[in-house]
């Protein structure tokens, strides 16, 4: 399968990197706004995001590669293509059960673990040695990062970032857009549009609804 990556920032080359371990995939065109256009590197083009329409074509896949998760939304909603456009990717050291589910756009890193019947959506990012339970359900553009862990039956709703460390006990729901800091150990529900930070978890402050 022939890919395009869009995003050349740090969550990009890991992403690029998984691609490398799976052997199967080429990667076509890198394409940001922030690089110097039209130049190619070991084959692989270097391109602004305006030329998406023209390199995307039969027997293309596309993966947002960008963490920030209102930014992948916005990308997403910019190229209008089709769901089966984009890729879903998982590294190979990654366990996902059988009884899982993974959206397309969505990318598990090296470690991770997504147990059975757990659900997620389109262009979720499950980060490095993070750990999804059984009967979890991730919406559209949430990040859970770094060895966060969710046990059984959490539900994280759209846009949610869970910071690095952290820990949601069983059945929690964290609303849409909020964030759960690093380390943070979230023992209640979290409404929409909310921080919460530390052990156990606290509102802090709210956070702006995205356009
Ligand atoms: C591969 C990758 O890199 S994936 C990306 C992984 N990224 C992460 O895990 C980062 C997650 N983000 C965080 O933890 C951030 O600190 C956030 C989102 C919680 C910060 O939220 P903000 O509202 O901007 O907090 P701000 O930095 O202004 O700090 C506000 C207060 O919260 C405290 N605070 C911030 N983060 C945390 C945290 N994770 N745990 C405990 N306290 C925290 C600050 O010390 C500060 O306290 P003070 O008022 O007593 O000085």
């Amino acid at each position: 399968m022939k890919l395009i990556i869009v995003g050349n920032g740090g969550h990009s080359q890991v992403v690029q990197d998984l691609i490398l371990e799976l052997n199967d995939h080429t990667i076509i065109a890198v394409l940001d706004d922030q690089i110097l256009e039209g130049y190619k590197l070991n084959n692989i083009l270097y391109e602004s995001t305006l030329k998406l329409p023209v390199l995307y074509q039969d027997e293309v896949q596309v993966v947002i590669a960008v963490g920030d998760n209102s930014t992948r939304k916005k990308l997403a909603e910019k190229f209008n293509l089709p769901p089966e456009a984009y890729a879903t990717l998982v590294h190979p050291s990654a366990f996902v059960s059988k009884q899982a589910v993974l959206g397309h756009g969505t990318v598990v890193m090296a470690n991770a673990v997504i147990n059975a019947g757990s659900l997620a959506g389109n262009h979720v990012i499950i980060n490095s040695g993070a750990i999804v339970e059984h009967e979890c359900k991730l919406e559209h553009y949430v990040h859970l990062s770094p060895n966060a862990t969710l046990t059984g039956n959490v539900s994280l709703k759209e846009g949610v970032h869970i910071g690095a460390g952290a820990t949601l006990i069983p059945k929690v729901t964290v609303g849409e857009w909020s964030v759960a800091g690093a380390g943070a150990v979230v023992t209640k529900s979290i409404p929409s549009f909310q921080t919460a930070v530390g052990c156990p978890a606290r509102l802090t402050r709210k956070i702006e609804r995205i356009s």
